[in-house]
C-alpha cells in the first residue's frame, strides 16, 4: 500500500496545525491520512487507496458519504444563499421535525456543533434551578469546553480539570459519577442541595459503546424528579442514531433537556438544545439565559439534516440498518470467541466497539482496563487491510444505511484475519 502522498502532507501539516490535525482524535501513528473523497461506505486517501469507513466522520453520515439526495438538498440551498443572520425555510422545517419527533423537545433552539448544544444547555439547567453543580458520567464526553472537562476519577467527587486552561474555578461545580450507578447520584444528591442537574449519554459513547442496564435510565428520571435537579441526555451521537425518537424514544425515558449535534446536520455543522417548554423559554430573547452563533441554524447545514432524517424516517431504514450491524456484530464476537483472545464486542443500533483484555464495559472505569495497545494493533492491522476505523480504543464503531454485503464481508473477514495472527 502506497501512502506517500499523505505521509507528505501529514508532514506538512504537522508544521502548520498542532499535531497535523483539527481535533486530536484524529491523530494516529505513524501519520494520518489525508483523505480525498468518500463515497457511500467507503472513502479514498489522496494516494488513491480504497477503505471501507467505519469512522463515517464520528458519526453524523448515517445515510453514507456523499449521499445523492443530501447534496441535492445542499446545492439546492446554497443556490439561495449559505447564511442569512435571518430564520430561514430550512430551519423552520429542521426545528418542526425535531420537535414533532424528540419526545422531550417541546421547543428547540439550534447552534452550531455538539459542544455549543451542551454549553448552552449547562447554562440553561443552571438558569433555569438557580443552581450551580453540574453532575457527569465518568467517561461522558460533551465536547470541548469547561465545566465538561473534567477528568475521569472514581467517585462522586469535586473534579479536577482534564485540561491546562481550565481554571479549578471553573469545575468547582463539576461532579463525577459512575454510568449504570443509580445509588450513586441519588446519594451525591442527598448529600449536596446546589445540584441544577446531570448531563448523560443515555449509551455512553466515548468509552466505547456502554449501553443502560434495565431500569438505569428510569430511576435516573426518577432521581432527578425527586430532587429537582433536571436530567439532561446528551443525544449528540444517539440524535436520530437508535431510533427516529432518538435513545429517549427507544428507551422510553424523557429528559428535561436534550442535546443534539452530528445526524441533524447530516454531515455539516449543526447542533441543537431542546426539552420542556418552561425551561426553553428562559432562552434569550424570551429570558434572561443568553446563547447566539452567527451560524446558529444554518440554512445549508439544515437542509442536510432534514434530507438525511427524512430518508431515515422511511419505513424500515432504522431496522435494516439495525439488522445488517447486528448481524456483522455476532459474525464477529463469534470470531472472537473461536480466536481466544480475550475481549468483547458491545453493540446497539448500528454502534459497536472492540475491547480487548476485558469481557465486559458497564462504565467509564471498566473501559479504562481494556487493552489500548493491542487495539492500536487492530487498527494498523485493519487500516493497512482496507478497513479504517476511528483510531481510538474509546471511540464508536458507526454502521450507516450505504455500508453493503460486500463491505460488511470485507469488515469481518479483515477482523478475522487481524485475529488469526495475534500472538497468544
Ligand atoms: C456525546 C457527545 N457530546 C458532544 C460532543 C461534541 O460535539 P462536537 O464535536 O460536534 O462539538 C460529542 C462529540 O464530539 C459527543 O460524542
Ligand atoms: N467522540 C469524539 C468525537 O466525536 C470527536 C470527533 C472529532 O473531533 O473529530
Amino acid at each position: 500500500m502506497r501512502l506517500s502522498n499523505s505521509e507528505s502532507e501529514a508532514g506538512q501539516l504537522r508544521r502548520i496545525t498542532p499535531g497535523g490535525v483539527s481535533s486530536p482524535v484524529r491523530a494516529f501513528k505513524p501519520f494520518p491520512l489525508v483523505i480525498d473523497s468518500g463515497q457511500g461506505c467507503r472513502i479514498t486517501d489522496i494516494d488513491g487507496n480504497d477503505y471501507v469507513d467505519l469512522c463515517m466522520a464520528y458519526g453524523p453520515l448515517i445515510v453514507g458519504h456523499s449521499c445523492p439526495r443530501v447534496a441535492k438538498a445542499v446545492r439546492d440551498q446554497t443556490k439561495k444563499g449559505s447564511v442569512f443572520g435571518a430564520p430561514s425555510h430550512p430551519e423552520t422545517k429542521l426545528l418542526e421535525k425535531i420537535t414533532s419527533t424528540v419526545p422531550s423537545a417541546e421547543m428547540c433552539r439550534m447552534a452550531v456543533s455538539g459542544t455549543e448544544a451542551t454549553m448552552h444547555a449547562v447554562r440553561l439547567a443552571r438558569g433555569y434551578t438557580k443552581k450551580n453543580g453540574i453532575v457527569k458520567l465518568n467517561g461522558g464526553f460533551h465536547g470541548a469546553h469547561n465545566t465538561v472537562l473534567v477528568a475521569a476519577g472514581s467517585g462522586s467527587v469535586n473534579g479536577t480539570p482534564s485540561s491546562l486552561g481550565v481554571p479549578e474555578d471553573d469545575v468547582r461545580n463539576t461532579y463525577l459519577v459512575e454510568y449504570n450507578d443509580a445509588g450513586m447520584f441519588e446519594s451525591l444528591l442527598d448529600r449536596n442541595e446546589d445540584i441544577a442537574g446531570i448531563i448523560m449519554e443515555p449509551v455512553m459513547g466515548n468509552v466505547g459503546v456502554v449501553t443502560p442496564k434495565k431500569g438505569y435510565l428510569a430511576e435516573m428520571r426518577k432521581i432527578t424528579k425527586e430532587h429537582g435537579a433536571l436530567l439532561i441526555f446528551d443525544e449528540v451521537i444517539t440524535g436520530f442514531r437508535l431510533s427516529a425518537g432518538s435513545a429517549q424514544g427507544r428507551f422510553g425515558v424523557t429528559p428535561d433537556l436534550t442535546t443534539m449535534g452530528k445526524i441533524i446536520g447530516g454531515g455539516y455543522p449543526a447542533g441543537a438544545f431542546m426539552g420542556k417548554r418552561e425551561i426553553m423559554e428562559m432562552v434569550a430573547p424570551n429570558g434572561p439565559v443568553y446563547a447566539a452563533g452567527t451560524f446558529a441554524g444554518n440554512p445549508v447545514s439544515a437542509a442536510a439534516g432534514l434530507e438525511t432524517i427524512d430518508i431515515m424516517a422511511e419505513k424500515g431504514r432504522y431496522d435494516s440498518l439495525e439488522k445488517k450491524t447486528q448481524t456483522l456484530v455476532a459474525r464477529m464476537r463469534d470470531a472472537l470467541e473461536d480466536s481466544g483472545v480475550r475481549g468483547c464486542i458491545q453493540s446497539i443500533a448500528s454502534m459497536f466497539s472492540i475491547y480487548f483484555g476485558v469481557d465486559e464495559v458497564t462504565n467509564g472505569s471498566d473501559a479504562q482496563k481494556a487493552d489500548r495497545d493491542m487495539f492500536a494493533e487492530m487498527f494498523d492491522y485493519m487500516l493497512h487491510h482496507g478497513v479504517y476505523l476511528p483510531p481510538g480504543p474509546m471511540e464508536v464503531e458507526f454502521m450507516s444505511a450505504a455500508h453493503d454485503e460486500e463491505a460488511c464481508e470485507k469488515i469481518a473477514k479483515t477482523f478475522e484475519g487481524f485475529l488469526k495472527q495475534v500472538k497468544k
